[in-house]
């Protein structure tokens, strides 16, 4: 098969197969953007693969980087934005299902090709728009598979993670995995304790995002992946009440996070130590846990004008991504953003007073009183009992508050 357009990001990256191959070598796109590019979907990294050896690389264009060397990835930079060109390689050894004990360089794409993880994700394509597709990837693509390439449990046993891989697709693409590449999942499913979380997590969290997230956590709870993801063990009623939930996207890292941790019907504390264990970002950690607060506020609908302002914009959002799979009519019932729109501020910055304006206004003293004051003048600002006003902010300080006492 030859393609006869081109998405622009492999435009703009052609003239660095068109050197390569000047110089005598073999090059390709490679990986996710061939995939994504056939299937119509945006296009991320154009990873690009070579039959020229890194030093080899490095003498065919002016400007380069070493960001990988050892695995045989150079940067090249004369093309505006960096790209990555890594030399055809086969790995053995795999000793401890994660890190090749040896990356050997080779000539040859098809044997670069059959260590790839899926079939889809083994395409190349040359400068000229050939396809080249030496396990029928193309065919899956076409039938919305994810098959490994070769024999599936070799695949596995080189990169555990692969696995996580192959649920994060299903979500992503709706694509189905093969029945004899998801026993191998079942069968090995144990080799992804040997994974570090943190590449877990990306996975995980890509497949709670993905367009048919139900079809990727059904596969996860069926091979029994689950079983290996922290928090997860043994977690079957939960995973299953996930994958029965209506089945509109989460669009971020937190709204993800709070629709799992909402699901395993977890505390903003027993959440706290989940998402560590994950080793989520502590913003991350920040928002998920104000959801949790917040979140069943909205769906029982006792939300209050302060509940929305300590959990800010942010965690209103997810909060309602998150409700509307959970609880939909519940949360439909009030629109939530309308209420927060009329906060009268959405800040501590936006309101009219400080210590500083008390201190000078009525000769007061720094201290925990102060700080006690400037909440009550907050809340009874964002519950609309007092107009954000310095004067009559200052006045009721006078005639009500222990300050002036
Ligand atoms: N564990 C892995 C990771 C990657 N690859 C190969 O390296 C390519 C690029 O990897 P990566 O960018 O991590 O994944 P993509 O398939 O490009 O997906 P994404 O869109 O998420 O980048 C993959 O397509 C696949 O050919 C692999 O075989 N095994
Ligand atoms: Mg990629």
């Amino acid at each position: 098969m030859k393609v006869t357009t081109f998405a622009p990001e492999f435009e703009m990256a052609l003239p660095i197969l068109h050197q390569i191959e000047a110089a005598g070598f073999e090059a390709y796109f490679v990986g996710g953007s061939v995939r994504d590019y056939l299937l119509g979907l945006p296009i991320h990294d154009v990873d690009i693969a070579t039959s020229a050896y890194p030093a080899e690389v490095k003498a065919i264009f002016d400007r380069t980087v070493d960001t990988g060397i050892q695995h045989g990835t150079v940067m090249i930079l004369d093309h505006g934005t960096g790209y990555e060109v890594t030399t055809f390689r086969t790995e053995t050894g795999y000793q401890d299902f994660r890190r090749p004990d040896s990356v050997t360089f080779v000539r040859s794409l098809a044997e670069d090709l059959k260590r790839r993880d899926f079939t889809i994700n083994a395409l190349a394509m040359r400068a000229d728009g050939e396809i080249i597709d030496l396990f029928d990837g193309l065919a899956d693509l076409k039938a919305q598979k994810i098959r490994a390439v070769g024999v599936a449990d070799e695949r596995f046993h080189e990169d555990a993670l692969r696995m996580m891989r192959a649920v994060r697709f299903e979500s992503q693409l709706g694509f189905d995995v093969t029945p004899t590449t998801q026993a191998a999942i079942q069968k090995h499913a144990a080799l992804l304790a040997k994974i570090a979380v943190e590449r877990i997590h990306v996975e995980l969290i890509k497949l709670m995002q993905g367009q048919r997230r139900h079809n990727g956590l059904k596969t996860l709870l069926a091979t029994g992946l689950n079983q290996y993801c922290p928090g997860l063990v043994d977690q079957t009623a939960a995973l299953q009440r996930l994958i029965d939930l209506p089945t509109q996207r989460v669009t971020s890292e937190s709204a993800a996070w709070l629709l799992l941790t909402a699901t395993l019907q977890l505390t903003p504390a027993t959440a706290n130590q989940f998402l560590k264990q994950w080793k989520c970002a502590n913003d991350v950690i920040a928002d998920v846990t104000a959801g949790l607060v917040l979140l069943p506020q909205l769906i029982e609908q006792r939300a209050q004008a302060w509940n929305l302002y300590e959990a800010g914009e942010a965690v209103l959002t997810i909060c309602l991504q998150v409700g509307q799979l959970l609880a939909p009519s519940a949360i439909m019932d009030q629109d939530w953003l309308a209420h927060y729109a009329a906060l009268p501020i959405k800040t501590k910055r936006e309101l009219q007073i400080n210590g500083q304006i008390l201190i000078q206004s009525l000769g007061i003293q720094p201290g925990p009183k102060l700080g006690q004051t400037l909440t009550q003048l907050e809340k009874l600002v964002v519950n609309g009992q007092l107009p954000n006003e310095q004067d009559r902010l200052v006045q009721w300080v006078k005639q009500n508050s222990a300050l002036s006492d």
